[in-house]
């Protein structure tokens, strides 16, 4: 069996499920763009990992958290709690507070959640609510809630709202038996808030469950993961922390486009982009460094392809089971630059076909194509897209475009970048949500000429030495 991402194993984990992406109507589309748009990262920020974490009354979504928290120990996680929104109650209400209903997510403050979350989001601390329990009112002073690397927002009712959701970067389902929940309800509330059982009964029947049924367990399906069991899911937890570790490690643009890969830093891959981007390394070692680095990015990306298993015997006589290659691959490069590309992936994949796409800069934001040549079956193979430089996105999307008018299937791209600017990440990911992208570095953003910025100035005059020195 050949490795397997975490990803994978949560997956196919037993007791773990996953429900996949879900598309939500266009007002929350727009929701989420503008959340894209005011992004952490590119307003200088780190953008926390926002982790939703429901379920119903008693499900164990406290013990979930505590155990993501615990063993995300070395991290900055925050925990705010639905239940701090909950609106005041009037005299009036208070009068009847039993006749109240507390799980209904008209009992909540949403808009005011949304303005924290928001807030967070972009780095600043903010005042959250202190809810009382026993006057029912929010009291002084507020929980004074600072910016964090992670941030849980737990409670009953927090997939009910889309934009809530929109900021969700996961979200876990605590799902429990309905007696087991009814069971902890019942000890709960007679042992830690002195109530009789026939109350903690009457509010169960008259607004718990039906809440449950009408609201809460209809927001399942909008969970990443399930976890059954609650907090006694230890391997459900262990998994779900690992991924959040990884997703911390990435490039905030990575935990919007799961299909956009950064290649894990090190010291001689920085070494190499410091090179390659100081405007006076010379044309012999910026050549000899962007090779080195374009290595680093086509293995990363030859190592996306599907495979198939295989296996061999072994000098001594053992099995090994092992991969086979992919064997229906092309490359295509974008003339000039893209074709410093051609020889790693020569190196790489022997023999492999590569076919060219010329899309020159007119102006700076209407490239034109004018010409290609493609292999003639390429609606069969897996296309190796090759560009050290995305910046607007335009060349890309043109030669994109182009790729699926010859019937290449979406899925079956993979676009290799040396350094990607976030506004061609954007535009790539969200016209072509199946293509996979894979870079070394991500950068800042473009300056007023579209030049990506840092960056390393004009890539092909640099490579090809047809730069003014
Ligand atoms: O994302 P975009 O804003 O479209 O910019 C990226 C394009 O710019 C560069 O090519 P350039 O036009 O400089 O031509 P060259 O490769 O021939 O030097 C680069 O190789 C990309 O093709
Ligand atoms: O004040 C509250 C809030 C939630 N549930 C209750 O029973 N009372």
């Amino acid at each position: 069996m050949g490795s397997k991402s975490v990803d994978e194993l949560l997956e196919n984990s037993v007791g773990v499920h996953f429900s996949g992406f879900h598309v939500d109507d266009s007002e929350v589309r727009k929701f989420e763009d503008k959340l894209q748009a005011t992004s952490a990262t590119e307003n200088g920020y780190k953008e926390p990992f926002v982790i939703g974490v429901a379920g119903g009354a008693a499900a164990g979504k406290t013990a979930v958290c505590d155990m993501i928290i615990q063993q995300l120990h070395d991290q900055r996680v925050v925990l705010v709690n639905q239940e701090s929104f909950y609106y005041d109650l009037t005299e009036e209400e208070l009068d009847h507070v039993h006749e109240y209903n507390f799980d209904h997510p008209d009992a909540f403050d949403t808009e005011k959640l949304l303005c924290c979350m928001e807030k967070l989001r972009r780095g600043l601390a903010v005042d959250v609510p202190n809810y009382d329990f026993k006057s029912h009112k929010s009291k002084l002073p507020a929980r004074k809630v600072n910016p964090s690397d992670v941030i849980i927002l737990e409670g009953i009712l927090i997939f009910h709202d889309p934009r809530v959701r929109a900021m969700m970067n996961m979200k876990i389902f605590v799902d429990t038996d309905a007696d087991v929940r009814l069971a902890r309800r019942i000890r709960r509330d007679t042992e830690e808030k002195g109530r009789d059982l026939k109350t903690v009964l009457d509010q169960y029947s008259t607004f718990v469950k039906p809440a449950f049924d009408d609201f809460i367990l209809p927001t399942k399906k909008y969970a990443d993961i399930i976890i059954p069991r609650g907090g006694d899911n230890h391997v459900a937890i262990d998994l779900i922390v690992e991924h959040i570790r990884t997703k911390l490690g990435q490039h905030n643009l990575c935990k919007i486009y799961p299909n956009l890969y950064v290649i894990h830093s090190t010291f001689q891959i920085r070494g190499m982009h410091t090179l390659i981007r100081d405007a006076k390394t010379t044309t012999h070692d910026f050549i000899f460094y962007s090779d080195r680095l374009i290595r680093l990015v086509v293995e990363h990306g030859l190592g996306h392809l599907p495979f198939k298993e295989k296996q061999v015997i072994t000098p001594t006589g053992s099995v090994y089971t092992g991969v086979e290659f992919c064997k229906r691959l092309c490359g295509i490069s974008i003339i000039r630059s893209g074709e410093s590309m051609e020889n790693a992936l020569r190196a790489c994949c022997k023999g492999i076909k590569i076919g060219k796409i010329l899309i020159p800069r007119k102006g700076d934001n209407g490239q034109q194509l004018i010409y290609h040549n493609l292999p003639k079956d390429i609606a069969n193979r897996n296309v190796l897209l090759l560009d050290p430089i995305l910046g607007t996105g335009n060349s890309a999307v043109q030669a994109i475009s182009l790729l699926l008018e010859n019937g290449v299937q979406e899925c079956n791209i993979i676009f290799l970048n040396l350094i990607s600017a976030p506004q061609g990440v954007h535009v790539v990911c969200k016209r072509f949500p199946r293509i996979k992208i894979v870079t070394s570095e991500i950068e800042f953003g473009l300056n007023e000429d579209f030049r990506v910025v840092p960056g390393m100035g004009e890539f092909g005059d640099r490579y090809f030495g047809t730069d003014d020195d």
